[in-house]
C-alpha cells in the first residue's frame, strides 16, 4: 500500500482496519492499559486506545463492537477524578456496545450508575489472590463455572464497590469478601476488580476471550500482519513522497524492525544514524558498525557524539536531570546529522524515526494533552520524556503502541535477522543509567565496562544469554574494604542484573545456579582491581525498575 492518500477510510482509521471490528480501550492511566489493548490484539481483533474522556464522536467514529475501561491510580470518589466520556452510558445503551471495566473502569461503572464505591480502608488488595464464583454459568466466568468454584488472579486496588447499581449482579468476590466481579446482562455490562490483562490472573485471557467473542460477537481478524500493512500505511501517509528521513538505529532489536519497516514504506530516502554517545559498552561501537554491514544491507553512518555527551554529564546525579541531558544530546546530534544528510541529497530531512515501544511511553512523563495524561512518571526514556521540547523533527515511531515481544514477532515478518532479534535490549542512555551518580567520577564508565564484558562472556559460556531477557552489570559508587594478596582494598562495588520478562513491564530476577555466581564473581574481583565486591540483584520489577536509574 503506496499510495498516502488510500491510508485513512472516511471514519478515520487506517485503510488496511477497513471493515474490521475494533475493540476500543479507554485509558484511564493504568500501568497495564496498553497490555488490555495488546491481549485484545493477541486474541486477533482490532484495538485502539483512546483517552479516558476522549469524545464521544471520536469513540463512535471507529463503530466500535466492545469497549473497555482501564485501570488506573485514581480514586472515583475523589473530587476530579477522571470519568467516561459526555453521554457515554446512553450511546452504549442505544448502541447496545458491551463494556467490560476493569479495575477503576470497574469503579467507574458502579459510581456512574448509582452504585457506591469507598476506600477500603487497611484492606487494599494487591497481587495473587483466588476469586470465588458466586453463581452458576454467570457470563463473565462461562458456561459450566459453578458457584463456589475459584481461579487465581491479580489485584491492586485500595477502593471497593460497596453497593452495587441496579441491575448488577456479583458474580465474583475475593477471599476477604470484597466484590470483584459484576454483570448486567440486560445492559451488557460488566466489571472486574482485578486485572485479567496482566499474566499472572491464570484464566486473565480466557476471560477477555469470552467478553470479546461470547458475549460482544467480535470477529477475530486481525493479525500481526495487518499490524505490518496499518504502519506501513500510516508512514506513507505521514512522510508523503519526497520528504527525506533519519532514523536513529542503536543495534538493538527496536530501532532494526523499525527501520525495516519505515525502509519498506519510503526506500532509500531513509538515513540511518548510529551514535557513539559516550556511553556504550565495550567495543559496542564496532561490533554494531559490523552487525549492521554483515546483516542489515541499510547503510548507516557512525556518528561520534561522545565528547559533548561527557561534558554535559559531567557532575550530575540526580537520575531524571541525567536523563533529561541524553535526550536533549541525543537530538543534537541527530541535527548535526540532518545538516549533513543536506549536503549530500539537496533535501533537508524533516522526520525522525525512533524505536520507541510502548513500556517507554507509560514510563515516561506523559506529554500534557496525550492519551497517558492520567498515568504517573516512573522515569524518562531518553526517546519519550527525555526529549527536549524545541525537536526540530516530526517523529515516526511505527512501533510506540507495541511491546518487546510484538516487534520481535513483526521483525521476523519482515525477515529482520536473529543477530538482531534475539539481542538483549540495551537502552539508549546506557551505562548513563548503569552508573548510579555521576557517570563520569570514579573511572566508572572504564571499570564497568569491563567488569559487564566479563558478566555477559561469562554468561555465554554457561549457555544462558537466550534464557535471560536481558542482562547487565552496573556500577555502584561505594567504596567498602576488602583484602586482597594480603593487601588493604578500599574499592568500588558492582551490581549484577539479569532479568526473565515477557515485555519489559514487569520481571522476575533470574535464579543463576551457585556455579555461575561463584565463577563470575571470582573473575570479576580478579581482573577489575578496582572492584572488590560484586552483588547479585534479587529484585523483581515492581518494586524495582530494570535499570537502576
Ligand atoms: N546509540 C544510538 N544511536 C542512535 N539511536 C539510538 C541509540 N540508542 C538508542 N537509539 C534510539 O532510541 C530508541 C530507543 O532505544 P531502545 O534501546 O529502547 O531501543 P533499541 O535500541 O532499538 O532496542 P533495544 O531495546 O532492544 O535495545 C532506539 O530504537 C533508537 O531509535
Ligand atoms: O531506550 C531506552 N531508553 C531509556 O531511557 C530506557 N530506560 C530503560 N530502558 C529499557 O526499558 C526496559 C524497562 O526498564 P526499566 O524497568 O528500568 O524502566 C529495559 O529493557 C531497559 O533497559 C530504556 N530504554
Ligand atoms: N488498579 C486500579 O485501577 C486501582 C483503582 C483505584 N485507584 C484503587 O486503588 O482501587
Ligand atoms: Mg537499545
Amino acid at each position: 500500500m503506496t499510495d498516502a492518500k488510500r491510508a485513512k477510510t472516511t471514519d478515520g482509521r487506517p485503510s488496511a482496519t477497513e471493515g474490521v471490528d475494533a475493540v476500543v480501550v479507554l485509558d484511564y492511566g493504568s500501568q497495564y492499559t496498553q497490555l488490555i489493548a495488546r491481549r485484545v490484539r493477541e486474541l486477533g481483533a482490532y484495538s485502539v486506545l483512546l483517552p479516558g474522556d476522549a469524545d464521544m464522536a471520536r469513540i463512535e467514529a471507529l463503530k466500535p463492537k466492545a469497549i473497555v475501561l482501564s485501570g488506573g491510580p485514581n480514586s472515583v470518589h475523589v473530587e476530579g477524578a477522571p470519568t467516561v466520556p459526555d453521554g457515554f452510558f446512553e450511546r452504549v445503551a442505544e448502541t447496545s456496545t458491551p463494556v467490560l471495566g476493569v479495575c477503576y473502569g470497574m469503579q467507574l461503572l458502579v459510581q456512574r450508575l448509582g452504585g457506591v464505591v469507598e476506600a477500603a480502608v487497611g484492606k487494599g488488595e494487591y497481587g495473587r489472590m483466588p476469586v470465588v464464583y458466586q453463581s452458576d454459568d454467570s457470563l463473565l466466568y462461562g458456561k459450566g463455572s459453578k458457584a463456589g468454584d475459584s481461579e487465581q488472579v491479580w489485584m491492586s486496588h485500595g477502593d471497593e464497590a460497596t453497593k452495587l447499581p441496579s441491575g448488577f449482579v456479583c458474580v465474583g468476590k475475593s477471599e476477604a469478601g470484597a466484590v470483584v466481579a459484576i454483570e448486567d446482562a440486560d445492559r451488557k455490562l460488566f466489571g472486574l476488580q482485578y486485572h485479567p490483562e496482566v499474566t499472572h490472573s491464570e484464566k486473565g485471557t480466557e476471560m477477555l476471550r469470552r467478553f470479546l467473542f461470547d458475549i460482544a460477537g467480535v470477529k477475530a481478524e486481525w493479525s500481526m500482519q495487518n499490524v505490518l500493512d496499518e504502519q506501513i500505511a500510516i508512514v506513507n501517509e505521514k512522510v508523503g513522497k519526497d520528504a527525506h528521513v533519519i532514523c536513529a538505529l542503536s543495534g538493538g532489536v527496536d530501532s532494526a524492525v523499525a527501520a525495516t519497516l519505515v525502509h519498506k514504506a519510503i526506500g532509500d530516502r531513509l538515513h540511518c544514524v548510529f551514535v557513539d554517545n559516550g556511553l556504550l559498552r565495550y567495543k559496542e561501537q564496532e561490533r554494531v558498525m559490523e552487525m549492521f554491514k554483515d546483516h542489515l544491507h541499510l547503510p548507516v553512518d557512525c556518528v561520534d557524539h561522545s565528547e559533548q555527551m561527557l561534558k554535559a554529564l559531567a557532575g550530575v546525579s540526580d537520575p531524571e536531570k541525567k536523563r533529561k541531558i541524553i535526550g536533549a544530546e541525543f537530538i543534537e546530534c541527530f541535527k548535526n546529522f540532518k545538516s549533513e544528510i543536506e549536503k549530500r541529497t539537496g533535501v533537508r530531512p524533516t522526520f525522525l524515526v525512533q524505536g520507541t515501544l510502548y513500556p517507554d511511553v507509560i514510563e515516561s512523563c506523559p506529554p500534557p494533552g496525550s492519551d497517558q495524561k492520567h498515568s504517573h512518571t516512573i522515569k524518562s526514556h531518553h526517546n519519550v520524556g527525555g526529549l527536549p521540547k524545541e525537536l526540530g523533527f516530526e517523529l515516526v515511531e511505527p512501533l510506540r503502541m507495541l511491546f518487546k515481544d510484538e516487534v520481535r514477532k513483526l521483525g521476523a515478518l519482515m525477515d529482520v535477522p536473529r543477530t538482531f532479534l534475539a539481542r538483549h535490549p540495551f537502552p539508549g542512555p546506557g551505562l548513563g543509567v548503569r552508573i548510579v551518580g555521576d557517570v563520569t567520577a570514579n573511572n566508572a564508565l572504564d571499570i564497568l565496562r569491563r567488569a559487564d564484558e566479563i558478566y555477559i562472556n561469562t554468561i555465554r559460556e554457561f549457555g544462558l544469554y537466550d534464557e535471560i531477557w536481558q542482562a547487565f552489570a552496573y556500577f555502584l559508587p561505594v567504596r567498602t574494604v576488602g583484602v586482597q594478596g594480603d593487601q588493604r582494598s578500599h574499592s568500588f562495588m558492582i551490581g549484577l542484573r539479569a532479568v526473565c520478562s515477557s515485555d519489559g513491564m514487569t520481571a522476575d530476577w533470574y535464579p543463576f545456579p551457585t556455579e555461575f555466581l561463584k565463577t563470575v564473581s571470582s573473575r570479576i574481583t580478579n581482573q577489575v582491581k578496582e572492584v572488590n565486591r560484586v552483588l547479585y540483584d534479587i529484585n523483581s520489577k515492581p518494586p524495582a525498575t530494570i535499570e537502576v536509574e
